[in-house]
């Protein structure tokens, strides 16, 4: 192999044919360069689909362009939001690409064609539904229109649909969205059915054993200690209690009971972390095809091998999010994570679960394991929390998001910022821009630690693949290269090279286009579908025929490229 052609094969297939640059130039089909940019991008459509990443710069700045072009009326859709990746990557470069990706809770808020396609053109990579909320036909609703966005403006925004679980939560405040607890007021909880609708300060409680499990002097915490009572009597169903903390009561706020400096666990511990709500609702998410199930206050690793039997017994690839919110969470959590295909920072529950002060030393242990183990992370609730009713973030939350990304957590979830707040494009805007700045910032400072990373391979296959990876990630920082690629058929691959977080952005090509939706939720990673040939030459040929058709690569860009049939490393220059 000429050594001007920079071409390092460090395993070859069994007969490899030449991947120098000088031939892949060559081999560039005369017709991708011959047609004007818009039939090209129309060519290239249909199999090469990128997802776009911002249309803002990196400081933030909206740029108009790109929502006209995202606009239902802007033309043929899928093409139009490419050219706004296109315009972005050109105007940028993509080596300030968002390496953090954005996960949007849908409510009220942003249920809407609009305000979902709103979500998209800001950046939302997934986009979960909450199952303690609403019911199925508008969880339907919801699903089939990200559906629709995907597959008629080419985004690639994944659904992630979080289970009730077994908590204890308040019912609805007779239509109302929340109600104001005083200090010092005496409010009832009851068991009592909630079809009649309730009088004043009395609220529903939705678990029967919740009057047997508290006693006089537990205290009350709503919403994870947003608001606090004490329980002062015991009357059949009803509980009375004493504001002590004042606070909003959101309808089906959740409830946790502390007793003597901990959490109570009487039967309520006994409750299954799935319950017979949760399996329906979890047969209507694999019916609808969604991409992730988050599975809420997850207690031990059996439960996610149960659901994950479950959903390949029905031959879906579905990937199973576990979410860390309580105290056996935190002692199963190694295990947990093993086990789950990614898992879930959840703070808010976890905030009243473990004293506040440890949540985050507790976030920045399993944003580590996590990267250890090779699982993506996401960092939830309250980042932004301010923001459900004000248009600007306070510097408290500017810092915390800030120190997620810091942290390199694959993805930062908004909560009731986008699912009920009046500014859900603007909370998504603050993640972007903080986001694309910190990440900036590190990466010119060089100040990451060095992470030694643990083998996560259980075969040697698996194991060459993760030394490719590592040596990749390393190689292309040593020689600063603008972006590598990575061939993948199951994502594996693409996401062995994520959790080396190189300093750039990786491009993952995958064959599916279901695997290209979950690989939205990895850091660092912009996945494209492409049909692929099993002649890697010839994909790389077509890979920079169609990207440079786009401008989101030039001529004389230095790359690497790995793929998982081969197990193959290249550097190259693109012709
Ligand atoms: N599908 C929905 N329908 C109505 N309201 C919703 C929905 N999803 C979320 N919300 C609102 O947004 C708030 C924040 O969402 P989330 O954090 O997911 O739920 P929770 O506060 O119950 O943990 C909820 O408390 C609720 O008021
Ligand atoms: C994300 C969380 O779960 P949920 O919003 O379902 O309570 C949390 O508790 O932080
Ligand atoms: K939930
Ligand atoms: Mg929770």
């Amino acid at each position: 192999m000429a050594a001007a052609a920079r071409s390092l094969q460090l395993l070859t297939p069994p007969k490899p044919s030449n991947p120098s640059p000088r031939r892949l130039a060559v081999a560039v089909p005369s017709h991708f360069r011959a047609r004007p940019q818009r039939s090209r991008l129309a060519a290239s459509s249909s199999d090469l689909t990128s997802f776009p990443d911002s249309p803002a710069t990196p400081n933030g700045v909206y740029v108009p362009w790109a929502a006209a072009a995202a606009s239902p009326s802007a033309g043929a859709a899928a093409i139009d939001v490419d050219a706004a990746t296109e315009a972005e990557l050109r105007e940028n470069g993509f080596r300030s690409t968002r390496r953090t990706k954005l996960v949007c809770t849908v409510g009220p808020a942003t249920c809407g064609a609009a305000e979902l396609e709103a979500l998209a053109v800001g950046g939302m990579n997934v986009a979960r539904v909450n199952m303690c909320h609403g019911d199925l036909e508008w969880h339907r609703g919801v699903i089939r229109a990200v559906r629709s966005l995907n597959d008629e403006k080419g985004f690639a925004v994944a659904v992630m649909m979080d289970t009730e679980g077994s908590e204890i939560h308040m019912g609805d405040l007779g239509g109302a969205p929340s109600a104001k607890a005083e200090d010092g007021e005496v409010w009832t909880f009851s068991v009592r059915s909630s079809d009649t609708s309730l009088p004043d300060r009395i609220i529903h409680v939705n678990y029967d054993g919740f009057a047997e499990d508290v006693k006089a002097g537990d205290e009350l915490f709503v919403d994870g200690g947003m608001a606090r009572f004490e329980v002062i009597e015991k009357l059949g169903p009803d509980v009375k209690c004493r504001c002590t903390d004042p606070g909003l009561l959101l309808a089906r706020a959740n409830l946790t009971v502390w007793r003597d400096g901990s959490v109570v666990r009487e039967r309520n511990a006994m409750l299954p972390t799935i319950s017979s709500k949760d399996w329906l609702d979890i047969d209507f998410g694999i019916a609808e095809g969604v991409d992730f199930i988050a599975v809420s206050f997850v207690k031990s690793a059996e439960v996610i091998y149960h659901l994950k039997s479950y959903i390949s017994a029905r031959n879906r690839d579905i990937g199973v999010i576990a979410k860390i919110e309580s105290i056996d969470a935190l002692k199963n959590l190694e295990e947990i994570i093993r086990a789950s295909d990614g898992i879930m920072v959840a703070r808010g529950d976890l905030g009243a679960q473990i004293p506040l002060e440890q949540v985050p030393s507790v976030q920045q242990k399993i944003v580590r394991m996590c990267r250890q183990l090779n699982k993506p992370v996401i960092v939830a609730s309250q980042l932004l929390e301010s923001m459900i009713e004000y248009p600007t973030p306070t510097r408290a939350e500017v810092a915390d998001v800030s120190e997620a990304v810091r942290q390199r957590a694959d993805a930062l979830m908004l909560s009731g910022e986008s699912a009920m707040g009046r500014y859900p494009e603007k909370a998504l805007s603050v993640l972007r821009s903080v986001s694309l700045r910190i990440e900036r910032w590190w990466r010119e400072e060089k100040r990451h630690e060095a992470l030694d990373l643990l083998d996560v391979s259980s075969s040697f296959s698996d194991k060459i693949s993760e030394e490719i990876c590592n040596s990749a990630a390393k190689m292309a920082n040593n020689l600063g290269v603008d972006a590598v690629f990575v061939y993948t058929k199951d994502g594996h691959m693409a996401s062995l090279l994520s959790r080396c977080r190189p300093d750039c952005p990786i491009f993952a090509f995958t064959t599916s286009t279901s695997v290209r939706r979950r690989l939205n939720l990895q850091w660092g990673l912009i996945p494209f579908r492409l049909s692929e040939s099993n002649d890697m030459e010839s994909n790389l040929n077509r890979t920079f025929s169609l990207l440079k058709a786009r401008g989101m690569v030039q001529s004389g860009d230095l790359v690497i490229a790995l793929s998982d049939m081969l197990q193959s490393i290249q550097v190259m220059n693109v012709p």
